[in-house]
């Protein structure tokens, strides 16, 4: 087990990199404690199997270094860094029984037989691949590849770090929440270093303590999932975690208030703008903005666009000016009719500075 750092990691597949858009990872500063289950996240092309392509030592990253327990690995083969990997699709040998799979990598890294044993029946178990040990591994379904592949990513007990690329890719949708809560619960009895790369926020939210959020090559936001939903640090990760994603709406600053279409709204965070330009908006989520009851009107004018169930429910479209704002009202409560006010809930409204959190300290990177 270890701990992972890296420092101003950076790559790029181009050969003098020169544009900003050369680079499919830029500076990557990050600490990951030893034994913590983190998530991936990010949308396809944002860099993750880059990042994890550099972490194993697949490819060698164009600058910046990666330590392991505080020692430099940059320059490290994949089997000097000790790391298991899952990928996408499973890896595994069809000619062998399910258990000479499991057993394979302890097999080949010398341990003795009645250890080898133990730790395969033990993966088998809580993979629920026990009672086909003996079979062999062609004759599986693509889940109980799948299975088999995250098992040998399992089995050892001696690695560094555990790395799982989309591995539940090829899993029926029943199974992957399955094994998505097997996974975590695996996690806590063995508590070896995980890193679960996805651009699923269900998988990434349900399997880790903190989840890393990407964006064109950059870590937007690290955080629990709780602090991503509450907090966003970026809009990026207000759209991109949440169903439906958070409101932004253009706004101004003057005096420490903010107002969007020379309405005054009130949020958490106006205050600390230091009035040094940039694009300015306010973030809030749809479940921090109601109606105002009928006859007040106070808040936001707003046109009703459209109401969707979504079960317990509704995702309601409204419109100011052109500018969607969205919302959610729970079952039994009334939708008005063509027209409104709605209400952002100020402690849940924050003012975003090109993107980023306004902290007071310059953008929250
Ligand atoms: N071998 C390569 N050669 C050139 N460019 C590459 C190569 N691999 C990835 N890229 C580029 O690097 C950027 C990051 O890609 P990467 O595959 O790491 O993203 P990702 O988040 O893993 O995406 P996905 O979820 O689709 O796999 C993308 O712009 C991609 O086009």
């Amino acid at each position: 087990m270890a701990q992972i750092q890296l420092r101003e990691l950076r790559h790029s597949y181009v050969d003098q990199p020169a544009a900003d858009s050369d680079w499919a990872l830029k500076r990557l500063t990050i600490d990951w404690a030893d034994g913590g289950a983190y998530a991936l996240l990010g949308p396809s092309g944002c860099g993750k199997t880059t990042l994890l392509n550099v972490i194993s030592g697949l490819l060698r990253p164009t600058g910046g270094q990666i330590l392991f327990d505080g020692r430099d690995v940059t320059d490290a083969s994949p089997e000097q860094r000790n790391i298991a990997q899952v990928f996408q699709f499973p890896v595994i040998y069809d000619t062998m029984t399910v258990y000479d799979n499991l057993a394979f990598p302890l097999r080949n890294r010398g341990v003795d037989a009645r250890e080898v044993d133990r730790r395969v029946r033990e993966v088998a178990e809580m993979l629920e691949l026990d009672d086909m040990l003996r079979h062999r591994a062609a004759g599986l379904t693509a889940d109980g590849k799948q299975k088999i592949s995250l098992g040998r990513g399992l089995a050892r007990s001696d690695v560094n770090v555990i790395m799982f690329d989309e591995p539940l890719t090829v899993i029926d949708p029943h199974l992957k929440w399955v094994l998505r809560s097997k996974l975590k619960e695996l996690h806590q009895r063995i508590r070896v270093t995980m890193i679960y790369v996805t651009h699923d926020q269900t998988e990434a939210l349900t399997f880790a303590d903190q989840v890393v959020v990407m964006n064109d090559g950059e870590i937007v936001q690290t955080g629990t999932p709780v602090e991503l939903f509450e907090r966003p640090n970026h809009t990026f990760v207000g759209h991109f975690i949440g169903s439906p994603g958070m409101n932004v709406l253009p706004c101004e600053i003057a005096g420490g208030r903010a107002t969007f279409a020379g309405l005054p709204v009130d949020s958490v965070n106006a205050g600390a703008y230091r009035g040094d330009g940039g694009r300015l908006e306010l973030g809030v989520r749809p479940e921090f903005v109601s109606f105002a009851p009928a006859g007040a009107d106070d808040g936001i004018p707003v046109r009703i666009v459209k109401a969707l169930d979504a079960g317990r429910h509704r995702i309601v479209e409204t419109e100011h000016a052109d500018h969607k704002i969205k919302l959610l009202v729970p079952e039994g409560e009334a939708i008005p009719g063509d027209t409104a006010h709605v209400r952002l809930a100020p402690e849940r409204t924050w003012v975003y500075r090109d993107g980023w959190l306004v902290t007071g300290k310059g953008a929250a990177r």
